[in-house]
């Protein structure tokens, strides 16, 4: 069941001469879907989830909630709850004055309102913290009580904008993990907003990829990651190479490109591709698939190894490719690369025949 729905929504603001800061987004949102917005700085995520939240209206287009157009209806009429960066919580309130907050607007009874309190700091795994001051909490306790806070009216939708991004690495991680426990356990429809692609992989349902205003792709984590629509969506998620190859054959769902060295390797290819024979297509390849061989290895890419980095489960290789008229570096994650491998070494790189991916430019 459809939930939410943006339908070719711009925004642009009054500053004439810019680019739209959301250029014609169409969304669609299940109901108790975990959906998230992720993209680098000044992509427009957070004016789109403002336009859902009512803070902005659009300048084009329609927003609809279980079917019905809320496209110019006010906050405090579209029953969203929103969380944000910097917790936005009342300094000199209490911990359970703050999450009454909103039931006292709505005019919620005394004892009604304190029992639905007490809920919702049970299931944030705050229970007893009600009558200690904000500023006697920590970042990650402070961003619980204003999920709480949120939840407590019963919100029809979840908008949560980089709520973690306040929090150091650990308590992100944890936090994340809290936050989907708790809408799934509510079922709450969510929209999230990140430019972390780790934090959108680990939590969402889908995510859609925006750049300058526009969505690149909607896709569950794992397609965004296996099946990139384009270059950008490639090494934005993750760290992807991106060759271009010779095209030596097509099928409809994958092609036959000519490695550097002159072998052939299939790779997978959206249906309706349109490469010929003699195209250069562009092929992703995750670091974490090409393998480290023998340079004297006759099917491998050879090159030279320009960086090492070992980060514990894996270690990065930056190799200069030998591909004749083009300088192209590939980023190997080896889980097992040997040790004796440094800085000026010449290597063999195998990419894997079922893992490469076809991308738009
Ligand atoms: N109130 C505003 N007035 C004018 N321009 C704005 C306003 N809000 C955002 N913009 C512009 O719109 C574009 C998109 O901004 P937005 O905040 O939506 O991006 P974002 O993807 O959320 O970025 P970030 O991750 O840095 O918050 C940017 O170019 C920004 O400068």
């Amino acid at each position: 069941m459809i939930d939410v729905e943006l339908e070719s929504v711009s925004k642009r603001f009054a500053r004439s001469g810019e680019a739209a800061a959301v250029d014609d987004v169409n969304l669609t949102i299940g109901a108790g879907e975990f959906f998230t917005l992720l993209g680098p700085s000044g992509c427009g995520k957070t004016t789109t989830l403002r336009m859902v939240a009512g803070f902005y209206f659009p300048s084009d287009g329609h927003i609809r909630f279980g079917g019905k157009d809320v496209t110019r209806l006010a906050p405090n009429k579209r029953e969203t709850g929103m969380v944000f960066q910097n917790y936005a919580l009342f300094p000199h309130m209490t911990v359970a004055q703050n999450v009454a907050y909103g039931l006292k607007v709505r005019k919620v009874g005394r004892a009604d309102a304190a029992r639905r309190v007490a809920e919702a700091l049970a299931e944030v795994h705050l229970d007893g913290y009600g009558p200690r001051r904000i500023d006697q909490l920590s970042g990650g306790q402070q961003q619980r009580v204003a999920l709480a806070r949120a939840l407590v009216i019963r919100p029809r939708m979840l908008l949560l904008d980089e709520p973690l991004s306040n929090l150091d690495a650990k308590l992100r991680e944890e936090t994340r993990a809290e936050i989907r426990r708790i809408q799934r356990e509510s079922g709450t429809t969510s929209i999230y907003v990140t430019h972390d692609q780790a934090e959108a992989m680990a939590m969402s349902d889908r995510i859609a990829v925006m750049r300058s205003g526009q969505v690149q792709q909607v896709g569950t984590p794992r397609e965004v990651y296996h099946q990139p629509a384009n270059a950008f969506v490639a090494r934005f998620i993750g760290r992807s190479n991106v060759l271009s190859l010779p095209v030596a054959a097509v099928e409809a769902t994958r092609v036959q490109v000519v490695l550097p060295g002159g072998g052939q390797v299939h790779a997978g290819a959206p249906e309706g591709h349109g490469l010929r024979v003699g195209d250069s297509a562009l092929v992703s390849a995750r670091p974490e698939y090409i393998s480290v061989v023998s340079p004297a290895d006759s099917d491998a890419i050879g090159g030279r190894v320009a960086a090492v980095e070992f980060t514990g489960m894996t270690t990065h290789l930056t190799v200069d490719v030998d591909t004749g008229d083009i300088d192209t570096q590939v980023t190997v994650a080896a889980v097992d690369a040997p040790e004796r491998i440094g800085v000026g070494d010449r290597v063999g790189l195998r990419l894997p025949a079922d893992r490469l991916w076809v991308v738009r430019p």
